[in-house]
């Protein structure tokens, strides 16, 4: 049967990108969306942007939810020094297998720890299944109708802290309206709009950041 975007992907990273070295597998994905085929990775644009929240936040425990072919993990990664715990999840199990492999040619295997199923399933286990009481960073990058209830459970468990930062993709484009009207309106938050570009396009899109100041009370009227 014909190969999935992804798998082609890969491929494009087997042949372009030099193993162990991280840059250019980030490189190789971005050619090969901006002259062969589309495909929803962060992109170079708006990783930019990841790129410099991921560094002023300098993190020591990462969560991503949302994995798709790795593009953002590695991103993510190369960053980090190999203490950091990064945990990405991802559902899709086709993406994952991909995933794993663009992880392994970047050489950040030993760095990343992806799981696969669902966040809402998933994010109630990770103090249990990885010994992290809050993580410092988390990056959402899966699916829109899943932000919203996706950060009250990350609330709700207790894995957020004071300073913590979460940064959502796609916030205008596919659109996470109720995530924004949450994030800006809470007390619990410090949100601001990174304008940008949905990925190897023109169209409008951009990224959130929401610091967590803390389990207070109420929401602004
Ligand atoms: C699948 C898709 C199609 C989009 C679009 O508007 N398109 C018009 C323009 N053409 C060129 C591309 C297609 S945007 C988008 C998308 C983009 C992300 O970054 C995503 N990240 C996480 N999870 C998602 O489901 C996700 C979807
Ligand atoms: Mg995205």
């Amino acid at each position: 049967t014909r190969t999935s975007r992804p798998q082609r992907l890969l491929q494009a990273v087997c042949i372009n990108a030099v193993r162990g070295n991280p840059d250019s597998v980030i490189a190789a994905i971005d050619h090969f969306c901006q002259n062969q085929e589309w495909a929803m990775n962060v992109g170079d644009e708006k990783g930019a942007i990841l790129d410099s929240v991921v560094m002023e936040t300098s993190p020591s425990t990462v969560l991503e939810l949302g994995t798709y072919c790795g593009y953002s993990a590695v991103r993510i990664m190369r960053l980090l020094p190999p203490a950091t715990r990064f945990i990405t999840l991802e559902m899709n199990p086709d993406y994952a297998a991909v995933a794993r492999q663009v992880i392994q040619h970047a050489g950040l295997q030993d760095k990343v720890c992806l799981v696969e199923g669902k966040s809402a399933d998933l994010i109630p286990k990770m103090a249990d299944m990885f010994g992290i009481r809050t993580f410092d960073f988390v990056f959402f990058d899966h699916w829109k109708d899943c932000y919203l209830p996706d950060i009250r459970l990350l609330e709700d468990c207790g894995l957020l802290d004071q300073g913590s930062v979460v940064l959502a993709d796609n916030v205008l484009c596919p659109g996470a309206p109720e995530y924004l009207d949450y994030v800006r309106s809470s007390l619990r938050f410090s949100s601001r709009f990174y304008r940008s570009h949905l990925e190897y396009t023109r169209v409008l899109d951009g990224l959130e950041r929401s610091e967590y100041l803390g389990h207070r009370d109420a929401q602004r009227d």
